[in-house]
């Protein structure tokens, strides 16, 4: 490493097997360079959020499509760059954690793209996004082969498109520090797989893609935009090698689409509809707003009511005005070894498929390998021989601010149930997370940090509003901590020894039954569980 870089910046983290090959002092001399160059942008940003935030939760502000920015929607004479290499057919997507054996199995499923997640899906310890960068590191050497319980695991001939997720703006890894502060974790994620494998994978006829989760404006997007030129320039790469699909999950970016689009056009490959934390973002925002934006049991907030509708057939049409691909999101269900719950699980996600193809995006997500063939047969059924469905520009798509922010359009109600099964996932979500692993099957559904977003996010919004359930009782924390320590017990008695239920619960109350509710349960919970000792 340089000398100048070799005494401000410092690597906290324990030694792990083979970490010293991704944490290479010349790999780390480039997160600290990108790390100089927009670690002051990005926390600006971030107090930026925070205090729009604030002007919206007291009314100061209203969402609205940006007037300073109408020319740039305006404008039909701007596209975004063609699809890049292995990004033409995105009919798939499978998404998952970066641990060794879901690498390969990804891989192999035979999706066309694998997101390779360092966000929603994993549990940033060190060992995890250290472990992560080397099993895709392998992965694009072709160098992983293991056996496990007695089954061979090897990259098949047409393996997935990898395309890396890394972890959010509001995220730091505090496992490496320069001049003392934490990186930003979206640095950390996003150079260490640029800086390894960017010039491999050009090599082998592919690309450096990501996924950029939690945008919440267009400047977050022209953040990343400077970031891809800087890093491209200091490897030496053309400008729009990378590709870059930005997830639409806050409610302030789905007002700006248009804007994201054209701030990354150099290097857009799309955008996805991100359902999971564009609910928990319509909550955290407005969940003082009043009775008018509460949402209903989760279960109740689907993808066909009218502002879900309005927002991701918004998506679809500025995507193909664009020329980028709109990729559909996920469905929770996951198979099931119960026949008949898989069964349900199947049709439940053949119909979200369905709905998407039919809308217009040109793939969509699953979480397991089980479901590729479903996604893959709706898709096939509407593509026929192309490859995408740009062509289809949804010039009868009308949506309006008032559409988007419709949020009593979802009706429903919220149930006795519907409360208890919010804590119990969380504390379930919660606890599995402490423990390493950031994806999990809770009841026959995929849950991950964004769901359980939601689930502690709704608790607080139901008691904030004291909103009658349905058999009218108040909910109330008397209620809410009664219940919670009911459905402790209950879990405890399932899960056994060994579990991190404890500080789970007080997670929870911290997050949920707060007199303010924090943006996100993980940033807390990461300083204070998950870095180690070294950190401090
Ligand atoms: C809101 C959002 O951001 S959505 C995107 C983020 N969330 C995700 O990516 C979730 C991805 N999915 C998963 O992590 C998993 O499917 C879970 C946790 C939901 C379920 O995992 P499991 O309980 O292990 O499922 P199951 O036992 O059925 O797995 C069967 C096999 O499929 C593999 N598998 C399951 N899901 C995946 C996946 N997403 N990618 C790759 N392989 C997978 C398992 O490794 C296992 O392999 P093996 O037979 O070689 O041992
Ligand atoms: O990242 C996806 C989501 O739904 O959240
Ligand atoms: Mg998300």
């Amino acid at each position: 490493m340089a000398d100048t870089l070799d005494h401000r910046l410092q690597v906290a983290g324990p030694a792990g097997d083979r970490f010293d090959e991704i944490l290479t002092p010349a790999a780390l001399e480039f997160v600290a360079k990108l790390d100089n160059a927009f670690a002051g942008r990005r926390r600006d940003l971030l107090d930026a959020r925070r205090r729009r935030r604030e002007r919206i939760a007291s009314g100061e502000e209203k969402l609205d499509f940006l007037p300073e920015t109408r020319a740039i929607r305006n404008d039909t004479s701007w596209q975004v760059a063609p699809p890049a290499p292995g990004l033409e057919d995105r009919r798939v997507e499978i998404t998952g954690p970066t641990d060794r054996k879901m690498t390969v199995n990804a891989l192999n499923s035979g999706a066309k793209v694998w997101l390779a997640d360092f966000e929603d899906a994993t549990s940033p310890t060190w060992q995890n996004v250290v472990g992560g960068q080397l099993n895709l590191y392998d992965a694009i050497r072709r160098d992983i082969d293991f056996t496990d319980k007695g089954k061979r695991y090897t990259i098949g001939d047409d393996p997935a498109t990898i395309v890396a997720r890394p972890r959010g703006w509001h995220l730091v890894e505090k496992h490496v520090r320069i001049d003392g502060r934490p990186v930003s974790a979206s640095l950390f994620d996003f150079g260490l797989y640029f800086f390894h494998n960017a010039r491999r994978l050009v090599a082998k006829g592919s690309g450096p893609y990501f996924y950029l989760p939690k945008l919440e404006s267009h400047h977050e997007a022209r953040l990343w935009n400077d970031v891809f030129r800087f890093a491209q320039r200091e490897l030496g790469l053309p400008r729009g090698t990378i590709r870059a699909t930005v997830l639409i999950e806050t409610i302030t970016a789905a007002f700006e689409m248009d804007e994201i689009l054209y701030e990354l056009r150099e290097h857009a490959a799309g955008l996805n509809a991100g359902r999971w934390d564009y609910i928990f973002s319509l909550i955290k925002t407005f969940g003082a707003a009043g009775s008018d934006f509460v949402l209903p049991d989760r279960a109740d907030v689907t993808m066909t009511v009218p502002f879900m509708r309005a927002y991701t057939e918004l998506l679809v049409q500025t995507c193909h005005k664009r020329g980028a691909h709109a990729i559909g999101g996920m469905a929770a269900f996951i198979p099931s070894k119960d026949p008949e719950v898989n069964a349900t699980a199947l049709e439940k996600v053949r119909q979200d498929k369905e709905r998407e193809a039919g809308d217009g995006f040109d793939g969509s997500w699953v979480a397991h390998p089980g479901l590729v063939p479903v996604c893959r047969e709706v898709f096939d059924e509407v593509l026929g021989g192309w490859p995408n469905q740009l062509g289809k520009l949804r010039e009868d798509v009308v949506v309006t601010a008032e559409d988007l922010l419709d949020v009593a359009s979802a009706g429903g109600e919220v149930t006795e149930q519907g409360l208890r099964n919010n804590i119990n996932v969380a504390l379930r979500y919660i606890d599995a997370w402490l423990r390493g692993t950031g994806a999990a099957a809770i009841f026959n559904l995929m849950e991950d940090a964004a769901t359980a977003e939601i689930a502690r996010c709704q608790v607080w919004q139901w008691l904030r509003n004291g909103t009658k359930l349905a058999d009218g009782t108040a909910v109330t924390r008397e209620l809410v901590t009664g219940w919670l320590d009911e459905e402790l017990a209950s879990i405890r008695a399932d899960l056994g020894d060994g579990t991190r239920l404890s500080d789970a619960r007080e997670i929870f109350v911290e997050t949920a039954l707060g007199e303010k509710l924090p943006s996100f349960l993980t940033t807390g919970a990461y300083a204070r569980y998950l870095t180690s000792a070294t950190v401090g």
